[in-house]
């Protein structure tokens, strides 16, 4: 279970774009995970992605989910980006919607790409939502893709329901965090990335008590030892999560966004990029709680430095399960569909995982990050085919 079970390699043919899809596991012929596109992804970084996947929906309370992750190495700011993306799409089509057998990989978005684009590509090939021949036969599963589509459409604080969920989650995981280390009122927290996962975490944070006082995107690092205003940034931030330095308040100061961890603050939040944490910027971490919003945003060397200096972390896959609980738990009709119910059951998730991860980590003095692999760790791996349909 720790190599991938399938990894597809796809050269497009009308750019110089590499793309990978990874099936690090089957659960019941299903499979799921987002797609990611910058000009640096690799094979290695997306099996690293589709791993933690897996955990993560151990970690949703999953039982008929395994993980994939999707990867093109490409611009995703090109203006024929989106062409690029729906060639991949196709390219994997016969792994996303097969009639043959009994097997189905479910891809969103990621990093780069946005769902919407991605389901225009499923239109086209006239379904919604790639699931499993048992699933179109499940009228829960029916009930619940018409269910998660009505959600999709529906805002939450003036955000999209879907932009909130993951956001949301890891500003409830920092927030039980925090709690259970007896920390201030008014705590300052830093946030690397203002895309769907870092604004909206801003958001809630903010709604929480805490002061975002400093957030960084692909130009620039914005601070403000007060506390930004958040609202008034989402306002002005553009599709590709980037902030308009013309909404900033005249007291803001305006830094590269490599000097994101020198700011003073109490709590860290990597939202944006793979490996932002590592043995080149890792001392210059201070506080003593990170919580990752970004999925492996710490290196190897950054993760050894961060343990041994005693810093508390709640983990990518524990604290950024939002938007695969929300698609989980409405698609099997595990909850009411409704948005301030998807909001509830992420906070209460999320809480409930941070609680065992920190009592388990103090009861065996052990890391967090390490205790997390133990008590999420996947033990399914089907060989999909026809003998494995199966009731959901
Ligand atoms: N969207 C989700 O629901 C979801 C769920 C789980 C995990 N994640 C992970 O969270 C991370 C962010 O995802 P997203 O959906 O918010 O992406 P996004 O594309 O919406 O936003 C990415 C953000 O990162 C910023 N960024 C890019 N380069 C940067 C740099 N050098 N310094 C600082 N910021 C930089 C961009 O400006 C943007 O604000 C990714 O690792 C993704 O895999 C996303």
């Amino acid at each position: 279970m720790e190599k991938p079970y399938l990894v597809i390699e796809w050269n497009d043919t009308e750019t110089d774009a590499t793309g990978w899809l990874v099936i690090h596991n089957f659960v019941k012929g299903y499979t799921s995970g987002g797609i990611r596109m910058h000009p640096q992804v690799t094979r290695q970084e997306v099996e690293h992605l589709a791993k933690t996947m897996a955990y993560k929906y151990v970690a949703s309370e999953s039982t008929t989910t395994g993980g994939c992750k999707g990867g093109i190495a490409y611009d995703y700011k090109a203006s024929d980006a989106k062409e690029v993306l729906r060639r991949f799409v196709i390219a994997m089509m016969p792994y996303i919607n097969s009639d043959t057998t009994d097997v189905s990989a479910s891809l969103g978005e990621d990093l780069g790409t946005s769902y919407h684009d991605v389901l225009n590509v499923f239109k086209e090939f006239d379904f919604d939502l790639p699931i499993t021949k048992s699933m179109k036969q499940d009228e829960t599963v029916q009930k619940g893709i018409n269910d998660y589509n009505e959600l999709l459409k529906t805002k939450i604080d003036g955000l999209f329901l879907d932009h909130a969920v993951t956001g949301y989650g890891v500003a409830f995981s920092a927030d039980e965090a925090w709690n259970l280390k007896g920390g201030n009122t008014n705590a300052r927290v830093v946030i690397q990335g203002f895309g769907s996962v870092g604004a909206s975490c801003a958001l809630k944070l903010e709604q929480l008590g805490y002061k975002i006082v400093g957030i960084s995107d692909a130009n620039l690092l914005v601070t403000c030892p007060e506390g930004l205003d958040v609202n008034k940034l989402i306002e002005s931030k553009n599709e590709y999560g980037e902030m308009d330095q013309a909404s900033f308040e005249p007291h803001y100061v305006v830094q590269s966004n490599s000097e994101w961890l020198d700011v003073d603050c109490d709590i860290v939040i990597p939202a944006a990029l793979e490996n932002a944490v590592n043995g080149e910027n890792a001392h210059k971490i201070k506080v003593d709680l990170v919580v990752e919003a970004a999925n492996n945003p710490i290196s190897k060397e950054g993760d050894d430095m961060l343990r041994e200096k005693g810093v508390d972390i709640v983990n990518d896959f524990i604290a950024n399960l939002g938007s695969i609980r929300f698609y989980d738990a409405i698609l099997f009709g595990l909850i009411e569909p409704e948005t301030q119910a998807v909001i509830d059951d992420i906070d209460t998730l999320c809480r409930k995982n941070v609680r065992k991860l920190f009592s388990e980590a103090a009861k065996k003095q052990a890391y967090q990050r390490n205790i997390a692999k133990q008590l999420f760790k996947p033990s399914i791996s089907d060989t999909p085919g026809p003998e494995k349909s199966m009731p959901l």
